[in-house]
């Protein structure tokens, strides 16, 4: 998606083109009308008052670098002294760029009427008030309670303010203060609690207070962005970068979207126009670096959303390029913040290899947000999930939404069936879109336009859709086909009863999902939902259902507390549960015993002391 100063722009050197004397190697957009004018000497319209930055190992200047755990009262003078970077040399150039910037509050101020008469319930964030919180690592930060209390600028608060963002929700209010001492992060929390801003607003103070955001090596054609959030579809990209584009809205910093489908000229130009933050997909991003349109060896942050499925078979081998096999900084170097609704232990053991000496969060049980979510298990044969489905629409519709336009969102297993059953409904009388693979990018987003208007106010939808859109007023979401893997089930649910709102899931259950069985009603049984008896018999029945959350009473569970998952690496620092508006209690759970999984299989073999759960624990990774 073009940023909306790209049209027709120049590449000029920050300071203003001729004349400029600094040095400093950022591009930046100068309208025509400005050209060939002197530098501007007015001071940034919100200079920030007292940020300290992310403690960066990589922070020659040490603006902002804080110890870990450290107070973050510097001054401006910080990030004035040494090497000539922070906002003072960038004045000139800054000034420009907000001049030019477009409100990206502007769609949001068109719509807020509507909205607000929509929208009239209001976020209940007291709905997550109660949630547990365990976190685990060396020295954890302690979390804060409001925005004020945590040291972002003055630029960017005032970005919070617009985006009307009260308080922090918990997953920030732990996150923010994590990220903020410079420590790696891997953080599970459930969907739709805002993990979006919990790890872009300290990237976005992050940069703002480094000395890389005025210095940067200049190549005609290559960008070196400081950040980096990798996501796995382009709608999330998307969806990432407008929210980005507010919260960095008048603070200079530049955000760029690259993803596929979409003509990779336009954002070739929006790269050379410089960036701060790229947002992309992987699979786009390495073609871009492959070209030498970018280099990552400026990389400060690195941010994944999604992180789970970001590390699984299909994305892995392009993210261990990207970030192992490029020019990027290793882990110490740069600050790595893995973010999901889901972390099986598996993938973080994965993980680990791109983080250094990291903070595990948990907040509050996967899958569901203090109930906000109701789950409602159907049994459904398959040539009867039509006309059932028809019966939940008119029934909704029946039930009217007060005026409102209430949106459903129906997943099914394959495109071919999604297109079909889109058909279906549409000649039923039931204004239906649809989103998968096999459309082009540009009806994908057509749809998801229609679909947010409420134009078409049913989406069907493959798991494309299933991971970190937020949509308002999705009421409704209906698995007409279950997927295999509960996580994924997870994300789909997630798509509605999203901030603070409730929502409703309807699954359709049958033979052909009895695998399902038994991790479905575990998480509905954590989440406080009714289990139908005929599910449990289905659970009971089945074989062993793969419970990726095994042992963690909310779901995410630090994978270094299970010794077995510890690859022979001592580095578990200690847990810490407490609940969200708690403060940080004391650390120190004992050490557990390496159990490699050959003294496993030996302990199996010669039926010597099989330690309760080693079995479960030798499936697990071997299937
Ligand atoms: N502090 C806050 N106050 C009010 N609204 C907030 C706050 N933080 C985030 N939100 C809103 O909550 C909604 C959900 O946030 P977000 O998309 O970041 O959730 P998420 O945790 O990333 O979900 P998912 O796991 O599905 O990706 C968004 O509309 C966002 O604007």
């Amino acid at each position: 998606m073009p940023t909306p100063w790209t049209d027709s722009a120049e590449k000029v050197a920050v300071g203003g083109g001729p004349g400029t004397t600094s040095g400093a190697s950022r591009t930046t957009y100068v309208p025509p009308h400005l050209r060939n004018r002197p530098p501007s000497s007015d001071p940034p319209a919100a200079a920030p008052v007292s940020y300290a930055g992310a403690a960066f190992r990589n922070d020659p200047q040490g603006y902002g670098g804080l110890p870990v755990g450290g107070s973050r009262s510097s001054g401006p003078e910080n990030y004035r002294s040494g090497g000539g970077g922070g906002w003072n040399n960038r004045t000139g150039g800054l000034d420009r760029v907000r001049e030019r910037e477009a409100n990206p509050f502007e769609d949001d101020i068109d719509t807020e009427q509507a909205s607000e008469e929509q929208d009239n319930t209001g976020i209940n964030f007291d709905a997550y008030e109660d949630i547990p919180v365990d976190t685990s690592g060396d020295n954890v930060p302690g979390p804060v309670n409001t925005f004020a209390k945590i040291d972002l600028g003055e630029a960017l608060n005032q970005n919070i303010r617009r985006c009307k963002y009260v308080k922090p929700t918990p997953v920030q209010r732990h996150a923010i203060p994590i990220s903020l001492a410079g420590r790696d992060l891997m953080a599970c929390a459930q969907t739709g609690s805002g993990k979006t801003a919990a790890f872009c607003f300290p990237i976005i103070s992050g940069i703002m207070t480094s000395s890389q955001f005025a210095q940067r090596p200049r190549a005609p054609r290559t960008a070196f962005p400081l950040a980096l959030i990798l996501s796995p579809t382009r709608e999330l990209s998307c969806q990432i970068h407008e929210e980005v584009r507010k919260f960095a809205y008048q603070t200079g910093v530049r955000v760029v979207v690259a993803y596929g489908g979409a003509p990779i000229n336009q954002q070739l130009r929006d790269l050379e126009r410089g960036v701060d933050i790229l947002v992309a997909t992987p699979g786009r991003l390495v073609d871009l670096l492959e070209r030498g349109r970018v280099s990552l060896q400026m990389i400060m942050y690195l941010a994944l959303d999604e992180a789970d499925r970001m590390l699984d078979m299909g994305f892995e081998p392009q993210i261990r390029r990207i970030v192992q096999q490029m020019d990027m900084p290793p882990p110490g170097a740069r600050q790595t913040m893995l973010f999901s609704a889901t972390f099986p232990k598996e993938i973080q053991s994965l993980a680990a290899d791109f983080l250094s000496n990291y903070v595990f969060l948990a907040v509050g049980r996967v899958g569901s947000s203090t109930d906000l979510i109701v789950q409602r298990v159907e049994y459904v044969h398959e040539s009867d999930k039509r006309s059932h489905l028809m019966d939940l629409l008119h029934a909704q519709r029946a039930n009217g939404m007060d005026g409102k336009q209430a949106l459903t969102l129906v997943f099914v297993e394959t495109k071919k069936g999604a297109d079909s059953l889109e058909h279906w409904l549409f000649i039923n009388g039931f204004p239906a879109t649809s989103i998968h693979g096999d459309r082009t990018q540009q009806e994908r987003e057509h749809a998801l336009r229609s679909f947010k208007c409420g134009k078409t106010p049913i989406l069907v939808a493959t798991d494309v859709a299933a991971r970190g859109l937020d949509i308002p007023h999705v009421t409704q979401v209906v698995n007409f086909d279950l997927p295999n893997d509960i996580d994924d089930y997870v994300h789909r649910i997630g798509r509605t009863g999203r901030a603070g709102k409730t929502g409703l899931a309807t699954a359709f259950f049958n033979e052909n999902n009895a695998s399902l069985a038994r991790p479905l009603t575990d998480l509905m049984q954590e989440a406080n939902q009714e289990v139908p008896a005929w599910l449990s018999q289905f659970a009971a029945r089945s074989s062993y259902g793969k419970n990726r959350h095994g042992g963690g009473r909310y779901g995410g569970r630090d994978f270094r507390r299970d010794a077995s998952f510890s690859k022979g690496m001592d580095y578990y620092g200690g847990s810490n549960v407490n609940y969200s508006h708690g403060a940080s209690g004391a650390y120190g759970e004992a050490h557990g015993p390496v159990v490699t999984t050959d003294l496993l299989l030996s302990r199996l073999l010669t039926c010597d002391a099989v330690v309760n759960g080693d079995i479960l624990e030798l499936v697990q990774r071997f299937s």
